[in-house]
């Protein structure tokens, strides 16, 4: 008998920096708690506690959801394992806050998660478990194709090198997704922080696909990013922890004063970021929205010198979201063609998302937000002024009264 009680993660973290150096805190200060508990261990990938139902935390967050045991056997049993529930939670708490989500079978609260989901978390983190799915993968290919795989680079040499591999090369399928891809060439491909091409999973071909977001001459590297524009003291954190080198691309060799005018650029991308995903003022203030992706979409210019890479079809879809929702078909499609544009060069023309975004530049009045805010901007999609001047375009298309 007994009854299970924990914390689940809601929403799970992503494979992102910021979630992910959080994740770093947090597993630093169960390190910092448990260095001298015989009862903690700590493994290749993962921390057991060696209590209870020996509940474990992943060393990658993305890969976490739920921490618990059934708390059950003597009452000097029962308390072991309740004192490391709890404690960890706190210790959770103190870094994710409203995130942790505490349940117990007493409140008839089994937690977040379904428990087939819970499993699978669990499967992903072990090595060993790893390490046979790879191995019995791994029968499956040819001599020559193991012998590719066998050749990739490996950043957590040991016992379990199959899984050591993986863990080196894999490139989620998807944003925040849980399973991975291995590729023999694409593997091959360094970082940089001002990476030269763009790597996205298509989820239609279920295919990973390099496209290059501005000129490469002959003979320079091809390179993408392995993190989602962090400031350069956690980016290098990232880099060296979990890939194992001190990045000296372009951006993070330049003279500190540069490096630091770089890091104020990407607060201020993450702060106009937040400031357009606020949807009270889409709604209410959209002026203020339309701004801020006008201001986000220097400031990416001049961080990332193109116009081309990832966020900018993001940022081009919200401002046509801001456009639509008060009726404004006219800029609206513009900013559509815009993304769409971006979006081919970042991820090809039969990327599902490209194909979505195409059928607003075609009807922008057929997104589900058309007039739902307003309808103050009312135009009609073809009402876009002609024979003006670029930069009286673009003042017309930003709303820029300067
Ligand atoms: C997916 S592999 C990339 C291919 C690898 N360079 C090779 O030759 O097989 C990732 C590893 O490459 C190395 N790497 C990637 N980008 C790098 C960079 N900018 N500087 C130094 N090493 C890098 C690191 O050892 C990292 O763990």
């Amino acid at each position: 008998m007994g009854i299970q009680e924990g914390f689940d993660m809601v929403p799970r973290l992503t494979r992102g920096t910021e979630d992910a150096l959080k994740w770093e805190n947090f597993i630093d200060a169960i390190r910092e708690r448990y260095q001298d508990d015989a009862q903690a261990m700590f493994h290749d990938s993962y921390i057991e506690f060696l209590a209870g139902e020996h509940p474990i935390l992943p060393l990658e967050g993305h890969k976490f959801l739920r921490f618990c045991s059934k708390i059950n056997g003597s009452i000097a049993e029962e308390t072991r394992v309740w004192d490391y529930l709890e404690s960890v939670r706190r210790i959770a708490g103190s870094v994710f806050g409203s995130r942790i989500r505490p349940w117990t079978e007493i409140n008839e609260d089994r937690g977040f998660y379904d428990w087939r989901d819970v499993h699978d978390s669990y499967k992903s983190t072990s090595p060993e478990k790893m390490q046979a799915n790879v191995a019995s993968m791994l029968k499956t290919l040819t001599k020559e194709r193991q012998r590719q795989f066998l050749s990739l680079h490996n950043n957590f040499p040991g016992r379990n090198a199959f899984a050591g591999i993986v863990k080196t090369n894999a490139l989620p399928c998807g944003p925040g997704a849980d399973s991975g891809g291995i590729y023999l060439e694409i593997c091959l491909i360094n970082h940089s922080c001002i990476p030269n091409c763009h790597n996205s999973w298509n989820s239609e071909t279920q295919q990973e696909t390099i496209h290059a977001i501005r000129d490469i001459l002959a003979g320079e590297e091809i390179t993408i990013s392995y993190e989602t524009g962090a400031l350069t003291a956690s980016r290098h954190e990232h880099l060296r922890k979990n890939f194992g080198f001190d990045c000296h691309c372009d951006l993070c060799s330049l003279p500190l004063e540069e490096l630091q005018a770089s890091d104020h650029r990407r607060r201020q991308i993450k702060l106009l970021d937040e400031q357009i995903g606020n949807g009270f003022t889409m709604m209410t203030e959209p002026l203020k929205s339309l701004q801020a992706c006008q201001a986000l979409l220097k400031t990416l210019t001049d961080e990332y010198h193109s116009r081309d890479m990832a966020l900018i079809p993001r940022l081009y879809y919200d401002a046509f979201q801001v456009a639509i929702t008060h009726g404004d078909e006219a800029r609206a499609k513009v900013f559509a063609e815009r993304s769409y544009r971006a979006r081919v060069a970042c991820e090809g023309e039969d990327s599902p998302e490209t194909k979505r975004v195409g059928t607003f530049m075609q009807n922008p009045a057929a997104h589900f937000g058309f007039a739902q805010g307003s309808k103050m901007w009312r135009t009609s999609k073809n009402a876009q002024p002609k024979s003006i001047g670029v930069d009286e375009f673009e003042k017309w298309l930003w709303r820029d009264p300067s």
